[in-house]
């Protein structure tokens, strides 16, 4: 579904993304991991063109059958929200104070071509309750919403269109643990729900544990290893990713049962005889 293709990005001084070449499939949660500054942040935003200035990417994105690299600019906007949509950190950012919910959420549908008014609504109440809030929020203002409560707000209106993938870069990283497991199990009853793609930056091993189908390490900028969840976590080969993966308490090794939470191989064999 997403193809990245040795994909660089470089400022005026250096590269800062170096040929990393990566694929997402339909329906899959890709967890992308690495210490700070590795380029994972880079990486996503290049996807949907949203590189900081000074900034170039080059190398191939596809996205389906489409290169995103030549996209004209209009076109990518189009596709940023409606097919592929990004929830960041800082939500905040996904709001102006003066205008409420539902003023966000009318506008972001109209931008992507809905006109009908009262299907607009509908979409808006819909999106609210199955982010487990109250219609009633959709007549308040940002600032009367708790910090938990808007990053839902947030990922409603990023869900708004039902995109095909979701970026997560550090979506639950500001809130405190109990509001961003909750974020996390509403992404995963989205994804279950509407079948979409989940890139989702973290620093966090427990999420990526807890979700990731596949995990992809960057260090300095290279891709160093990936491969599916129980692969990396349980057979790590890159000295980096064992080193991190040493680093991460909660990862240690409870026997009988692996880092990513399955039996050992000759536990099981063991249970067959
Ligand atoms: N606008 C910019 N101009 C110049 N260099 C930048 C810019 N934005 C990021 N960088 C540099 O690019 C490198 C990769 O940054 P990036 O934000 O992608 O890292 P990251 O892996 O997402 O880090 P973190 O986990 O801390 O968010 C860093 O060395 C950073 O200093």
């Amino acid at each position: 579904m997403l193809e990245l293709d040795k994909l660089t990005v470089r400022s005026r001084q250096r590269v800062l993304v170096d040929e990393v070449s990566l694929s997402v499939g339909a329906g899959e949660w890709l967890a992308l991991v690495g210490e700070s500054g590795s380029g994972k942040s880079l990486l996503s935003q290049s996807i949907g063109g949203l590189l900081p200035a000074g900034i170039e990417a080059s190398g191939s994105i596809r996205w389906n059958d489409q290169e995103l690299m030549q996209l004209p600019a209009r076109q990518l906007r189009q596709l940023r929200g409606k097919e592929i949509a990004y929830i960041f950190q800082d939500y905040q950012g996904a709001f102006t104070p003066f205008r409420t919910i539902a003023q966000h959420m009318n506008e972001y549908q109209s931008v992507h071509g809905e006109k009908d008014r009262q299907q607009r609504r509908q979409r808006n109440e819909q999106a609210l309750e199955s982010a487990g809030l109250s219609t009633k929020l959709l007549h308040r203002y940002p600032f009367q919403l708790s910090g938990g409560q808007l990053q839902r707000a947030a990922i409603a209106l990023t869900l708004l269109l039902s995109p095909r993938l979701l970026i997560a870069d550090e979506a639950t990283t500001a809130l405190d643990s109990v509001s961003g497991h909750r974020i996390l199990e509403l992404l995963r009853q989205k994804q279950q729900e509407t079948g979409c793609a989940i890139l989702f930056i973290t620093h966090d091993w427990r999420h990526v544990r807890r979700y990731a189908d596949r995990i992809a390490v960057m260090k300095e900028g290279k891709l160093v290893e990936s491969g599916n969840r129980h692969r990396v976590l349980d057979h790590p080969r890159h000295p980096y990713t064992q080193q991190l993966i040493a680093a991460a308490p909660m990862l240690e090794r409870s026997e009988p049962m692996l880092r990513s939470g399955l039996a050992p191989l000759e536990r099981l064999e063991g249970q067959k005889s």
